[in-house]
């Protein structure tokens, strides 16, 4: 059996950061040392412990008593400085040298204002003021707990924070649940689990953070989002050589993969660079490995825990053993009750103590339940992460499968290319060539053109020469040519005076001549007539005798006439003496020529000419006079202007009629003429 001395409960050093179970911790050892209560004395305890490492300032003693605390707490500084240690400036309060005695609990109203807003019960102020501090002792070491609880979350997420602070508060944010509700613990450790994935504040480490994890990894949390792809392969490489991933927070590691992973699915290919799959997986790894580490420690606490409750139930039993009345262990429990019913009344003490270990093992059953549910969510991360690395890792090689499939596209693609340049290369020496022999051609026939036009030169130069020599000669003849036109101007001059008095000349003799003239042509008998038969006696140059036996002796009658022209006439000789009047015609004369006899005569033959005519000869005195008014008209058309028209008529049985009139009404005499 145990002595009293020998029963010290030596508390392992793992369970410091464990909230409950330090309840029971003595750092010397031994249990009801205080003088307030044995479980309120180790709370106290526990409590001052926890303020002196917060705020080493204050060194309380072990000892600390009621009025030492108010003194320390009641103006609300200290309790203001515990908030802000545990979460860095999440409350304002006021400096002492404003503290006025009116203004006194403003820090404590913070302090409680704060208390309010992460759902932590509270103290009242007159607490502070009078009466017993537990009310402030037992809201303190709610704060504690809480604190522990989410220094536990940090330590799920991240090793180095305690290592950087032995209690890991400088990064700790607060959720509160109440401290005996296990559905509560659950939403509680589930909220901290989301925030360690997804707070902004774990993305971006604290500056302490960030020291201790080194520079390398500090780099990577500069890298601004969707700029993994572009991280040089030579910085990734520095990185994984380096120790900077161990040194790096867990949730900064998992940020890195998710910001990966975003930048994956937001670019369109989804393709990641093998630089930096090679850094995902090894983050990957370092993620599985401190989970890992975490489940073991887990494990390893949850043992020390079922150790720790088998130590309580062998207390308990021995405690047991005191009630139900073992004698050599009541004489020396009872000296030590006799003791404790002096100060306080054992009895009601014991069963107090009864009820603590009792409350104590329902805490620690909670904690179990709670580390259970940490260990399985961890086992289940666990497995999450695994799958997400094997998905990561299945996409690894999709994506080099793909980058397989596209580089042999590129080789493909690069071979068709070098192809046709090949093929370029070729037609473009070809060309070359062609070009060559063509710019050869060109140049042979611009050397040709050359000389040519060298030859052309000197030809234009003669020809030029010869040109001035003709201009000169040109120039002389013209001279020449002046000098022999002015007689010639002189005598065209005059020509116009002589022409005008030929004319005149001219017409007065056809006057002398007679105005009205008549001839006589005697038609040669017809086919098929008998010579005997005609009637002309005598034919002189103007005479006619033609004799009519059927008179008697007046059978003879003689006719003269201005010229007779006689059977064998030709149409050319019977114009020539028509021919004057004509000429007449365009000197200004009317002129009249009709023909006249009987049916037969001849006067169609004379004036148009035989019917069917071909030879020139035949042509009447009609289409010769006509012939020689255009000529002559044409001849002088460079100083006259002469209208031509023609209207043809007939006259029989004393009707005129006009003989080219398309209308029947304009036929018949008197026409209506229209120029
Ligand atoms: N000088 C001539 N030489 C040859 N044949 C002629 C000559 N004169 C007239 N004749 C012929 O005589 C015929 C009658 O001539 P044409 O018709 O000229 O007579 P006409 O006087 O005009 O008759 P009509 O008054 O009836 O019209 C025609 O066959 C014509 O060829």
């Amino acid at each position: 059996m145990n002595s009293p001395s020998d029963r010290k409960i030596i508390v392992p050093k793992e369970f410091d950061n464990l909230d409950d179970i330090s309840y029971g911790v003595e750092r010397n050892g031994h249990l009801g040392l205080s003088p307030y209560g044995e479980v309120e004395g180790k709370h106290r305890l526990v409590l001052v412990e926890w303020l002196n490492s917060l705020l080493p300032s204050l060194d309380f003693s072990t000892n600390v008593t009621d009025g030492e605390l108010r003194a320390c707490l009641s103006n609300g500084t200290v309790l203001c400085l515990i908030l802000n240690k545990l979460r860095p400036g999440s409350v304002t309060m006021v400096s002492e040298s404003d503290l006025s005695l009116p203004s006194q609990s403003e820090n404590v109203k913070t302090f409680l204002k704060a208390l309010d807003g992460l759902g932590l019960p509270r103290f009242e102020i007159s607490d502070l003021e009078k009466g017993s501090m537990k009310p402030v002792v037992d809201c303190l070491l709610i704060l504690r707990i809480k604190s522990l609880m989410n220094s536990l979350g940090e330590n799920a997420s991240s090793t180095s924070s305690t290592a950087s602070s032995p209690r890991g508060y400088a990064a700790s944010s607060f959720h509160y649940s109440p401290p005996f509700s296990v559905d509560k613990r659950r939403a509680s450790t589930e909220s901290r689990f989301h925030h360690v994935l997804s707070s902004p504040n774990m993305a971006e480490p604290s500056a302490s953070l960030i020291y201790q994890v080194g520079n390398k990894f500090h780099e990577v949390f500069q890298i601004k989002p969707r700029s993994y792809a572009d991280l040089p392969a030579a910085k990734i490489s520095e990185m994984m050589k380096s120790n900077s991933l161990d040194n790096a927070p867990t949730q900064s590691l998992l940020s890195v993969v998710n910001g990966i992973l975003e930048e994956s699915v937001e670019r369109r290919n989804g393709e990641i660079p093998h630089r930096v799959a090679c850094l995902l997986r090894k983050v990957s790894q370092e993620i599985e490995r401190r989970i890992s580490t975490q489940a073991e420690h887990l494990r390893t606490q949850s043992n020390l825990f079922k150790a720790r409750e088998e130590k309580y139930q062998s207390r308990i039993r021995v405690l047991e053993a005191i009630a139900s009345g073992n004698k050599e262990e009541s004489e020396i429990f009872a000296g030590k009750l006799q003791r404790l019913k002096v100060e306080k009344g054992k009895d009601e003490e014991k069963k107090e103590n009864e009820k603590k270990i009792i409350r104590l093992m329902k805490m620690l059953d909670d904690k179990n339940l709670v580390i259970l549910e940490l260990t399985q969510k961890l086992e289940a991360a666990k497995t999450q992460y695994e799958s997400q690395c094997s998905q990561l890792e299945k996409e690894a090689g999709d994506a080099k499968a793909e980058l397989r499939r596209k580089s042999q596209d590129y080789e493909h693609q690069s071979e068709e290319l070098r192809n046709e340049v090949k093929e370029l290369e070729t037609s473009s020496d070809s060309k070359y060539q062609e070009w060559n022999v063509k710019k050869n051609h060109l140049q042979a026939v611009i050397n040709f053109q050359f000389s040519s036009l060298q030859k052309l030169k000197l030809s234009w130069e003669s020809i030029r020469q010869d040109v001035v020599k003709e201009q000169t000669v040109y120039a002389e003849e013209c001279n020449r040519l002046g000098v022999n036109l002015k007689p010639l101007v002189h005598a065209s001059q005059n020509y116009q005076v002589i022409l005008a008095e030929n004319k005149k000349m001219f017409n007065e003799i056809l006057e002398l001549k007679g105005n009205i003239r008549v001839f006589c042509r005697i038609r040669p008998s017809l086919v098929g007539k008998k010579e005997t038969q005609s009637i002309i006696e005598d034919m002189g140059e103007t005479d006619l005798v033609v004799e009519n036996p059927s008179k008697g002796k007046d059978a003879l009658r003689s006719f003269k006439f201005n010229k007779i022209f006689g059977p064998a006439t030709t149409q050319g000789e019977v114009y020539s003496d028509i021919q004057p009047f004509v000429r007449s015609v365009l000197d200004g004369y009317n002129v009249c020529m009709f023909a006249y006899g009987q049916t037969g005569s001849g006067k169609t033959y004379t004036m148009t000419g035989p019917s069917g005519a071909t030879s020139e000869n035949l042509l009447g005195v009609n289409y010769r006079a006509l012939n020689d008014l255009f000529r002559i008209s044409t001849s002088r058309s460079s100083f006259t202007d002469y209208e031509i028209w023609v209207q043809m008529v007939e006259i029989y049985n004393e009707q005129v009629r006009d003989l080219l009139s398309t209308d029947d009404s304009q036929k018949r005499y008197p026409f209506i003429i229209s120029f």
